[in-house]
């Protein structure tokens, strides 16, 4: 028996204006799983999750999940399947207070319906925004906007939750702090595809990884083999 991926995606291709930037991804998350995606710049990590998300056009090629095919959905049908999002512009609604973003994170009539147990749940995953209700969400330090774009991001109840360089702009204690919560957040059930530049950590924490070159998939393998790779260590790891 063949059991379905969660996510299955078969020779994506996608891009801009036209011009092709990936060339054919192959790459699948299982649920439970905590899967990285690392590369060089450019080499078109967040055009695959803005695929899966369906803010990119597929210009061909499959994105399954739970076996549907979604490449061509809408972001909002998207959404209220279960995928949640978290971009690395935190785009947050500056002018408003933490728990006002927060509540607008709850973006499902489910997720809208739970919103209340949801904020306390997300206040006891990071007391610091509790503590921050009523500020104002730009006058947040850099580290707290990261939090509350992660926490608002879970307050739309994700079953697979897509984080684009989460610790990008923290200082390296709130790095930790960050992969800590991340793994909580994963150990508490959810599945999580995660692209960082922060390969050493990121492969630490994942069960399975990606390697990304210039809109290709050039290697995978479970997080440990990933670090054990030669090439990976010398393009990654700064050895
Ligand atoms: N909105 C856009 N319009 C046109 N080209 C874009 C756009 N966004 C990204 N690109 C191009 O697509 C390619 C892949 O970019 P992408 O952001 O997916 O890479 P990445 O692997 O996430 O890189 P980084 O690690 O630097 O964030 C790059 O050549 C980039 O210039």
């Amino acid at each position: 028996m063949t059991t379905m991926a969660m996510l299955e995606i078969d020779d994506l291709r996608a891009g801009y204006d036209g011009i092709e930037v990936l060339h054919g991804v192959d790459l699948t998350v299982e649920e439970g799983e905590i899967v990285a995606l690392v590369g060089s710049n450019g080499a078109g990590k967040t055009t695959t999750t803005r695929a899966i998300a369906g803010i990119v056009e597929s210009m061909g090629g499959s994105i399954r999940y739970r076996g549907d095919e979604i490449g061509g959905e809408d972001p909002h049908e998207i959404v209220e399947r279960g995928i949640v999002q978290v971009p690395e512009d935190r785009d947050l609604f500056t002018g408003l207070s933490v728990r006002e973003n927060l509540l607008l994170g709850a973006q499902t009539d489910d997720a809208k319906a739970d919103r209340g147990s949801t904020i306390e749940e997300a206040f006891d995953l990071f007391p610091r925004l509790e503590e921050r209700a009523d500020q104002r969400a730009g006058t947040m330090s850099g580290g707290e906007q990261q939090m509350l774009t992660l926490a608002r991001a879970l307050m739309g109840a994700p079953d697979l939750l897509v984080l684009d360089e989460p610790s990008t702009g923290l200082a390296p204690q709130l790095v930790a702090d960050m992969f800590g919560t991340i793994a909580e957040i994963h150990d508490s059930g959810l599945t999580v595809l995660i692209i960082e530049q922060n390969v050493q950590q990121t492969l630490e924490l994942a069960d399975r990884g990606y390697v990304m070159e210039n809109g290709r998939i050039t290697l995978d393998g479970t997080g440990d083999e990933l670090l054990d790779d030669e090439g990976v260590v010398e393009a990654y790891l700064g050895v």
